[in-house]
């Protein structure tokens, strides 16, 4: 099984502040892979690292075998590397199709294309795709609604539909499950199981453990910034080291 990212002795700091320590794991390609453990672990920092929010203190992120620490987060997007969020970041008073094509237009134009007005560049390609995509997931009757309407779980999964229009190899979602209901954890979990079909990897922080164990071929368990433990979930479940961190956050909560 090929590694589609790896992380070697991944650091951060924030000031004196050590939040990810000497971090090494491998994410195989076309799997899903879980990163999990106690709030204020350092998962979101993990992602922020891979996608090029921060800069990382030491160590080095693969991609496909080369080093893209010095990448700009631009360039690691159009590598490949796609990213959805814990708050959604779609436009509220826009349409699903509208919020769509500005995701192509950010991830997807060329230089000179950001001095053409807006609508020259709402080709009739990308309306096509974008249009496919919401009926390929059943949501092809969103199309013209205002996303702010919506239910929650649909936006969930229109944000997806924009993170992954541009057909990505690897698709890091930060807690996808937060705030769904029963059903909608359901169509998620389909809409997930459809894309790693498609052979997109997935990388997921994720507190719904259900959810993680029907989902995720592999997990990392994090606390304090260190890895403590790795494997099926089953395996990790049944760790000395998973149980004290995650027993020890509740009696502290
Ligand atoms: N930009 C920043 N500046 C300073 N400290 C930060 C910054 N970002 C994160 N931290 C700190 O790093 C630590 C890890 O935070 P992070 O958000 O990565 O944890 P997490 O595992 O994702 O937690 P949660 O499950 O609560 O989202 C926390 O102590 C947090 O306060």
């Amino acid at each position: 099984m090929s590694m589609l990212l790896s992380m070697q002795n991944l650091s951060k700091a924030f000031g004196g502040l050590e939040v990810v320590r000497e971090l090494s794991f491998d994410v195989p390609e076309r799997t899903a892979t879980a990163l999990i453990g106690p709030n204020g672990a350092g998962k979101t920092t993990v992602f922020n690292l891979i996608s090029g929010v921060y800069p990382v203190t030491s160590g080095s992120i693969r991609f496909r075998g080369s080093d893209i620490v010095n990448l700009p987060s631009r360039y690691r997007i159009k590598r490949g590397i796609a990213r959805s969020f814990q708050n959604i970041r779609l436009i509220p008073r826009l349409s699903v199709i509208d919020n769509l094509l500005i995701g192509q237009h950010v991830t997807l134009t060329r230089p000179f294309d950001v001095m053409r007005p807006f609508r020259l560049v709402r080709d009739h390609e990308w309306i096509c795709a974008a249009k496919a995509e919401l009926s390929a997931f059943g949501l092809g009757q969103y199309a013209d609604e205002p996303v702010g309407l919506l239910p929650y779980g649909i936006r969930k999964r229109v944000d997806l539909i924009r993170a992954t229009l541009s057909s990505p190899s690897v698709l890091m979602l930060d807690e996808p499950a937060a705030g769904l209901n029963a059903s909608e954890t359901r169509e998620l979990h389909s809409h997930l199981d459809t894309l790693k079909e498609r052979g997109v990897t997935l990388l997921v922080i994720e507190h719904d453990m259900q959810f993680i164990r029907s989902v995720c071929e592999k997990i990392v368990v994090l606390n304090f910034g260190c890895k403590i433990a790795e494997g099926s979930f089953d395996q990790v479940r049944t760790d000395e080291q998973v149980r004290e961190a995650y027993l020890g956050a509740e009696q502290a909560a």
